[in-house]
């Protein structure tokens, strides 16, 4: 018999997909053959504008498309046994929390309430855990809901683990009626829990309609005369453990970091370092899990699954940190606005796991605390040795925070401080100048200069030689809320996109990095197909003009079906789709799923990259800064919440004056005009040849922006507004206007 120390605390096997590759090489061919094509048709015909332009674009289609088969060529899956951890580990390590929230218009708080909830309701010893609420909102209103949530905490906590309850996010598990199932004492506790959550949320959002005229006094005094952009710091211990008991309830810290004008506050990656240094100061746990204030535990376990990579002795210090997927729970059916992410979580995140890593995504994360600061795989930390002054230097002027990252470096988990005692050292790390002159957001911490702060940060440690690992637990780990609605997922794909190209046109320049970086070679060139993901748009845009401009200025950039060699492009059309729909109907989704998120990958790329890149051309000229523009998050925080994905409209796009719908209208004002023009020359009574291959590619553009089609003829928020269709058609016929004298 095998002793039970002996057997592994995980194990991670590769997952076979024989035909996704097969489907992979055969694309990658195509496109090989194509660029073949064009070459010799170049060579046969001489230089045109029009080949030439199609050759550069797809370059760059068979260069990224190689770049993703390296990604997703050995995916891998991860298996946990917590049981053998607990068996295993008498005393687990403690861990940090962090939750972020910024905006309680934006991000209501009982949807933060939701998330501390769960998490104080984790199955980890309560004595281990600490949960620290970043508010960059600086509101009262979240503040006094945290301290409500916290009374209801002390029958919610003891619910859950007595009945092992499985969501411990209330408005998710009251969702489902269990009224009448269990035992007799099981339903009377149900009823009296969900009596008293309906309460809590009572006591939450009557106040947050007047919440503004309220004064404030006693508790929330120090709130008052504050604003989100210019305060000084509030950290409030909401709840100790002073007893350190394990089954009681975890230690729940209220922050809000100082804001003044004067200084920049560096939005998330900001909040994160603040709460780094206050619960440094605190409880400095090795380990931070990190989630966005939507994101509540699903899946009890995380924490153990989490230190079960971690904690196996054979190769501990192998991990950085350990990300969990993105999933959310207000998903629609069918994937309407392609942000469900399914497909990009199972293929591209399950392959970079096999490889370095997945990157960090911000959100359901467990970092060490000495890799966030600065230390490397080999032991050696940022300034080489830990001599005070160099620490200083580091990691800022405060004594005790100088003492407690040494601490952490060298992994000494006994760090001293109670809560109470720290408060006043904690408000000197929580200043808005407190990282001046020192390597806050450069070297340590989360780093600043994009608005995707995680993956800067996670692929500067990645750089530094570490791994990272993927855990996709069943339930998953951590469920989130997916921004729906017309402009929301374009600006959030926006904002991405943006932080994309900042990282791209800095310092830290994955390309740079994939030189020199302590990368294994397949997570350099995943981490350059990431990186080029943001000038995408240029390739896309270009190629999607092509057609139009061939229909109008009557000439040809595919090759007439009757020829041979057309049925490369056929044949790479439908590889690709086949492969895509593959995708979707394997990990459970439906056909039209598939159909949505393509043609949202249109219009993402071609509306919202490209205005992400406006954004970072203005910053780089130094004419504006770019901005984090917090996600509108749904409140269906209600337990009574009939499931809303039944009603048709929510799938249904809807528009606002935003630039980020120009790009799209325009290409398709552009695709109607082309074909209007074709269908015209038909009917002339010299027939002129038309190509076909370029009609088809028109008629698929036009059906990816069916949505705007319609909202072409819609009105109200259904409707594209005049301002957008004139700006649009204004830019088309330029475009149609260039067509005509180019053949002139
Ligand atoms: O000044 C700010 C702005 C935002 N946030 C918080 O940042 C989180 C993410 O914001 P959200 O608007 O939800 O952005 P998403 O695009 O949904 O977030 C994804 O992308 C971000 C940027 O890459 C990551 O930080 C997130 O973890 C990841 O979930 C939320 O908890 C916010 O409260 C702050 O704390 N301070
Ligand atoms: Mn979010």
């Amino acid at each position: 018999m095998v002793e039970p120390n002996a057997l592994p605390l995980y194990e991670k096997a590769g997952v076979h997909r024989p035909v996704q590759r097969i489907l992979d090489v055969t694309i990658f061919f195509l496109l090989i053959s194509l660029l073949a094509y064009r070459l010799l048709f170049l060579h046969r015909h001489g230089f045109t504008w029009l080949h030439a332009l199609a050759f550069l674009c797809e370059c760059w289609f068979a260069f990224t498309w190689a770049l993703l088969v390296n990604v997703t060529w050995n995916p891998v899956d991860y298996k946990t046994y917590p049981e053998r951890l607990l068996k295993r580990v008498e005393d687990l390590p403690p861990v940090d929390v962090f939750v972020t929230t910024a905006d309680s218009v934006l991000e209501p708080p009982m949807i933060t309430v939701n998330t501390v909830l769960s998490l104080l309701a984790v199955d980890y010893p309560a004595n281990r855990l600490a949960i620290y609420v970043s508010d960059d909102g600086c509101s009262p209103l979240t503040f006094y809901s945290l301290t409500e949530a916290l009374k209801f905490a002390k029958t919610w906590v003891p619910f859950c683990k007595k009945y092992k309850v499985e969501v411990r996010a209330p408005f998710r598990y009251f969702s489902n009626d269990l009224s009448s199932d269990g035992t007799e004492e099981f339903q009377c506790e149900w009823r009296r829990v969900k009596d008293e959550y309906e309460k809590l949320r009572r006591t939450i959002e009557e106040p947050a309609k007047n919440f503004a005229s309220r004064e404030l006094t006693g508790d929330l005094a120090d709130f008052s005369n504050t604003n989100s952009k210019d305060h000084p710091p509030i950290i409030k211990v909401i709840w100790e453990n002073k007893e350190g008991l394990w089954d009681g309830l975890p230690h729940l810290i209220y922050v809000s970091r100082e804001k003044k004008p004067q200084h920049p506050h560096h939005y998330k990656a900001g909040a994160m370092n603040a709460l780094a240094r206050i619960s440094g100061l605190m409880t400095n746990a090795p380990y931070m899990l990190n989630v966005d204030c939507d994101m509540f535990v699903n899946n009890p376990s995380v924490l153990l699954q989490g230190m079960c990579l971690f904690l196996d002795p054979i190769i501990d210090k192998e991990y950085a940190f350990v990300q969990f997927p993105q999933c959310f729970y207000n998903g629609l059916k069918d994937d309407p606005f392609g942000n469900q992410w399914i497909v990009m979580m199972e293929f591209t995140f399950r392959g970079a796991a096999g490889i370095q890593g997945p990157g960090y995504m911000g959100t359901g994360c467990i970092h060490r605390r000495k890799v966030m600061y600065g230390q490397s795989p080999d032991g050696t930390n940022i300034s080489g040795k830990h001599c005070d002054d160099e620490l200083r230097k580091t990691f800022g002027n405060s004594k005790d925070f100088v003492n407690s990252a040494a601490h952490a470096l060298k992994s000494l988990t006994d760090y001293p401080h109670g809560l109470s005692n720290s408060i006043k050292t904690v408000n000197e790390v929580a200043t808005s100048d407190y990282e001046r002159a020192s390597c806050w957001g450069t070297k340590v911490g989360w780093l600043y200069g994009s608005l995707l702060e995680d993956m800067l940060t996670g692929s500067e440690i990645h750089k530094k030689g570490w791994k990272s690992a993927y855990l996709t637990p069943t339930p998953p780990a951590f469920l989130g809320c997916a921004p729906s609605g017309g402009p929301i997922p374009l600006n959030h794909q926006k904002r991405a996109m943006t932080g994309l190209l900042e990282i791209l046109f800095s310092k830290r320049c994955p390309m740079f990095s994939a030189l020199f970086g302590k990368l294994q070679f397949r997570q350099r060139m995943y981490s350059v197909w990431i990186s080029l993901w943001g000038i995408r748009s240029i390739p896309e845009i270009c190629y999607a003009t092509l057609p139009a401009f061939c229909l109008i200025a009557n000439s040809h950039f595919l090759p007439k079906v009757q020829e041979p060699v057309a049925c490369i492009p056929i044949l790479l059309f439908v590889f690709y789709n086949l492969q895509q729909l593959l995708q979707y109907l394997e990990t459970g989704q439906s056909a039209r799923a598939w159909w949505n998120n393509e043609r949202m990958a249109r219009i993402n790329t071609i509306c919202a990259s490209s205005l992400g890149a406006v954004a970072v051309v203005l910053k780089l000229l130094g004419l504006s800064e770019t901005v984090f523009e917090v996600t509108k998050k749904e409140s269906s925080s209600s337990s009574d919440d009939t499931d809303s994905s039944s009603d048709g409209d929510l799938g249904r796009f809807t528009f606002d004056e935003s630039p980020v719908f120009v790009p799209g209208t325009t290409i398709l004002i552009i695709q109607l005009a082309a074909l209007s023009v074709a269908l015209l020359r038909i009917r002339q009574p010299v027939v002129q040849e038309f190509g076909v291959g370029e009609v088809m590619c028109c008629v698929w553009l036009i059906l990816c922006f069916w949505s705007f089609l319609k909202g072409m003829f819609a009105k109200g928020k259904y409707g594209l507004p005049w301002p957008t269709l004139r700006t649009s058609s204004a830019l088309a016929f330029l475009f149609v206007y260039f067509c005509i004298m180019s053949t002139k």
